[in-house]
């Protein structure tokens, strides 16, 4: 995925075309597909039922099965499922595999086609393909292996739709769902096929994850489309991928899978929609830079050569063999490599990453913002009290709340949860049920923050109950109820429920306010007007209580330096127990309302010194994201329900929990299976790391490569002939990036992963000015002792007075031994820079990377050796002592490596 997007970030006009393509593609699908939805929205709902060939009662398992078998699993069939083919392309696609791919068909041109029979040789194109091919390939294995493993987990999340079958309500996979099924939707599900409503109640629905469009829109079972309208409006229609916001509804199921209109379009739409974050901008500009500096500097080293040397063919192929050199082709598989081992490491937590580019967003967030409840709180919430406004525990007060909660269908929320366990275990809730009808219900939404269900008793009576949050029921309140007898709600009755309620809130507890009315204003249907005058008549309390690792997680998180902030709907009081028993500092609390009418400047300034907001409206709780993105935090958000899908798409990483609602999974970059939040400071340490080691591949590399540069711009200035032939350039290319596929499994120092950490493209030139030439300086004593000392003592002449036989031996060992010497430096310096210490006495790197970097340093070093091969390669009779001073030269470049890092760590925080 990483790889094809950098390939469409650097080739942005690709980029637009390819994704016209795909708009026009899916386009043309959704057509076809929505043919049946236009007809089908103009009928009646018997007919619809008659040609679906279901009833209202949905479908018996037998007719479910035997669709299930002719129509397939409801799910779209698209590249998810040829990932393997997929994951191939997009470990090709980068734009160094291009430019490498560019240069070997440059190279067949020059060492093939247009050389002299005798003369054609493949072994520089041959190179350049492997190069492709190691870096395509493990980039490959890397994506396959993390997608097995994240598919395993993601299994584990359940996706489930309530379904009627044969007259009962079952929550079924939502792979199961056929034609015909009759489907129960409440808020916080995502619509599981392309539905007829049959029922609406107030149901608002939202195309967000779609196409973008953030306000949802009402849909109403009783409403036929208008001529005019666009067949995605049709009032009566849901179609897959969209997802409910509040309400409540029942449809039938017209077409499930790929016969969805959305089905194709939808996944890849989202998958297109990534955020981009610094990190990606880094990559894209460092790989444009490179890019750049080697259309800039090939042409140069081949002008130098061609004019210095008169040999023009050779100088263009050093200079191709240059410009391979300078192309970090390892890059890519480097950073997915990272990420790859992060995701697998989380994964054995039992953590999945979605998005696997997320984690080293985790490794930069210096925020984190959270919920409260089933993600800082436990995912059980227990009613501990439910007492009258006297404050006794009285039966009536659960009953009333036990109708609400049994028969309001609009939301699948703890406290309904509660209730209605705490109802089972105490009353005899059979007879309840049969004592009272549903009669209609209204929904929860995050504005009312309240919830009616209207029953009717065996006299024909109808009672509206409701309960919601404190003030939102006084607000709708005029009467309270006490043992039997009803007097009107004054001020201190007011007051005294405020304080009653603030001391149960000290005490840890949730109170949610409970009241009804009878005969409620039946004309019609019931609607929110009609939740007024209600009598109120008791509380309800349920404890809540924080998992038992969050206080140590947030502690964690604070000492790895993360601001956590607690963004809630709940009210201060709660919320404030809460804080103080997760060991959060709360000096400060804003509610909702304080947020509004405030300037950009005053909101940004209220975000950054408070850390409890409540009260907030899901949109809310997505503005102080933005707000805290704008002023340059990377910021988390931990969520769980339907009004956090807002802030978790806003945020640089959103995490969500098992137990979360369906759009909240959908939303969620990470999703915690493990109760354990540990596991957040762990993702945290995980991504510093990923972060780390990519950034020291980048650096060191990027440092080198200008090293050499500078060291082959200046041989080629006074150097009779190419300081070292194309083959072994590359062939020394070969062999480091190689040994860098070992960094992703290096570690940071403690220090480094104490602290979030951004991408800053500022500082790279800086690294690469201070690093680069102190490699070339050493480079450059090599030449000087090579053409001096070392080749005129092999062949015992210098190499002016030398005839021409001797000359090609002389250049030979000279090739040689730079080749012995720049492995050897560009190996080592891996150990140099890694880490601000002393490489192998103060600091370690980790066994893998120094078993790669010294075994691919001693192969080369043999190979010159090997008769065969350096015949083949045509290396030089190096002698043996000269690795004595390889070895010498080494130590010098060590010690003064270590002097340059102090003297660039007086002027820079990191090393890396
Ligand atoms: N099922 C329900 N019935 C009645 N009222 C409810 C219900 N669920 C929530 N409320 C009320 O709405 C308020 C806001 O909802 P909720 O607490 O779920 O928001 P939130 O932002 O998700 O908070 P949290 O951080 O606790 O998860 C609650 O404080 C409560 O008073
Ligand atoms: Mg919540």
């Amino acid at each position: 995925m990483q790889f094809l997007r950098w390939s469409f970030c650097l080739f942005a006009d690709f980029l637009e075309g390819e994704i016209t393509m795909l708009k026009f593609n899916s386009k043309d699908r959704v057509v076809t597909n929505a043919t049946l939805a236009k007809q089908i929205a103009r009928q009646e709902k018997n007919e619809v039922l008659k040609q679906l060939h279901t009833t209202i009662n949905g479908l018996n398992p037998v007719q479910a099965k035997q669709r299930l078998g002719q129509d397939g699993l409801n799910e779209v069939s698209n590249k998810e499922h040829h990932p393997k083919l997929h994951f191939l392309i997009d470990a090709f696609m980068t734009p160094f595999t291009g430019v490498l791919l560019f240069l070997a068909g440059l190279s067949f041109l020059t060492n093939y086609v247009f050389v002299p029979a005798d003369q054609k040789d493949l072994s520089t194109v041959i190179i350049m393909i492997m190069m492709v091919l190691i870096s395509g390939i493990t980039s490959f294995i890397q994506n396959v292996k993390t997608s097995d493993a994240v598919d395993s987990l993601l299994n584990m999340v359940s996706v489930t739709t309530n379904v009627k079958r044969a007259g009962e309500d079952k929550e079924l996979p939502t792979k199961d769902v056929v034609v015909g099924d009759i489907i129960n939707l409440a808020a916080g599900d995502l619509v599981p096929a392309d539905m007829y409503l049959l029922k609406s109640k107030d149901l608002f629905c939202s195309a967000s994850s779609l196409n973008g469009e953030s306000s949802p829109v009402e849909k109403m079972a009783d409403q036929k489309p208008k001529e005019s309208d666009n067949y995605l409006d049709y009032p009566n229609i849901l179609y897959e991928g969209t997802n409910i916001v509040s309400g409540s509804g029942m449809g039938v199921v017209f077409a499930t899978g790929d016969k969805t209109v959305f089905g194709n379009l939808a996944r890849t739409l989202a998958q297109n929609k990534n955020k981009e974050t610094t990190f990606d901008i880094g990559i894209k500009n460092v790989s444009k830079i490179l890019l750049i500096m080697t259309a800039v500097i090939a042409p140069l080293v081949f002008l130098i050569n061609g004019l210095t040397k008169g040999d023009w063919l050779n100088a263009l192929i050093f200079a191709i063999a240059t410009a391979v050199g300078l192309t970090p082709e390892m890059l890519p598989v480097i950073v997915t490599s990272n990420l790859v081992k992060g995701s697998i490491e989380m994964a054995k937590h039992e953590t999945i990453v979605k998005r696997m580019n997320s984690i080293q967003n985790f490794g930069s967030a210096d925020i984190l913002c959270t919920d409260k409840t089933g993600t800082l709180t436990q995912d059980k919430v227990v009613l501990e009290r439910h007492y009258n406004l006297n404050l006794e525990e009285k039966s009536k007060v659960l009953e009333l709340s036990y109708l609400n909660s049994y028969y309001q269908t609009g939301m699948k929320d703890l406290i309904d949860k509660a209730v209605i366990d705490a109802a089972q275990g105490e009353l005899d809730t059979k007879k309840i049920n049969q004592n009272y009808q549903k009669i209609d219900e209204i929904p929860f939404d995050f504005k009312r923050r309240r919830m009616s269900v209207v029953v009717m008793n065996q006299q024909h009576e109808h009672i509206l109950v409701t309960k919601g949050a404190a003030e939102e029921m006084l607000a709708c309140s005029n009467r309270v109820e006490i043992d039997g007898s009803i007097s009107p709600l004054d001020e201190d009755q007011r007051q005294k429920i405020l304080t009653e309620i603030d001391e149960m809130n000290q005490d840890g507890l949730r109170v949610v306010l409970l009241g009804y009315k009878e005969n409620p204003a039946p004309v019609g249907e019931f609607s929110i007007d009609d939740e007024n005058e209600l009598i109120l008549v008791g509380f309800l309390a349920f404890l809540d209580p924080p998992k038992d690792s969050a206080k140590a997680a947030l502690t964690a998180l604070k000492e790895d330096g993360i601001a956590v902030k607690i963004l809630t709907g709940d009210n201060e009081a709660v919320t404030r127990n809460v804080g103080k028993q997760v060991g959060l500092n709360i000096d400060r609390v804003y509610q909702g309302k304080d947020l509004e009418n405030k300037t950009d400047a005053e909101l940004k300034q209220m975000v950054q010194a408070c850390n409890v907001f409540v009260k907030l409206s899901p949109q809310q709780k997505a503005q102080i994201i933005d707000l805290l993105r704008q002023d340059g935090h990377t910021v988390a958000y931990m969520g769980d329900g339907i009004n956090d899908a807002p802030a978790m798409k806003a945020a640089d990483v959103a995490i969500s929990v098992d137990t979360a609602v369906d759009i909240a999974k959908k939303s969620a970059d990470i999703i915690l299976l493990h109760k354990d939040l540990m596991i957040l400071e762990k993702g945290v340490q995980i991504g510093r790391q990923v972060f780390g080691n990519t950034m020291k591949y980048i650096k060191i590399t990027l440092s080198s490569n200008f090293g050499n540069i500078l060291s082959i711009l200046v041989a080629s200035s006074f150097l009779p002939f190419l300081p070292m032939l194309p083959i072994q350039l590359l062939i020394l290319d070969l062999m480091y990036g190689t040994s860098c596929l070992s960094i992703p499994f290096d570690t940071m120092n403690k220090h480094y992963l104490s602290e979030p950490r951004k991408w800053s493209t500022k500082k790279l030139p800086k690294f690469m000015f201070y690093f680069g030439p102190t490699s070339s300086i050493f480079d450059i004593i090599t030449f000087a002792l090579l053409f001096f000392v070392v080749c005129p003592q092999v062949i015992g002449t210098s190499y002016v007075a030398a005839g021409a036989t001797q000359k090609l031996i002389f250049s030979a060992i000279f090739c040689t031994g730079w080749f012995i010497e720049s492995l050897w430096t560009q190996e080592m310096v891996i150990h140099a820079l890694r880490d601000p210490k002393l490489p192998f006495i103060k600091q370690h790197a980790t066994a893998i990377v120094t078993w790669a970097t010294i075994g691919m340093a001693v192969v080369g070093t043999v190979l010159p050796f090997i008769t065969p091969i350096a015949k083949a390669i045509k290396f030089g009779p190096i002698p043996m002592y000269f690795l004595a001073i390889v070895f010498l030269l080494l130590i010098l470049y060590i010690a003064l490596t270590t002097l340059v890092k102090k003297w660039y760590l007086n002027s820079e925080k990191y090393l890396i």
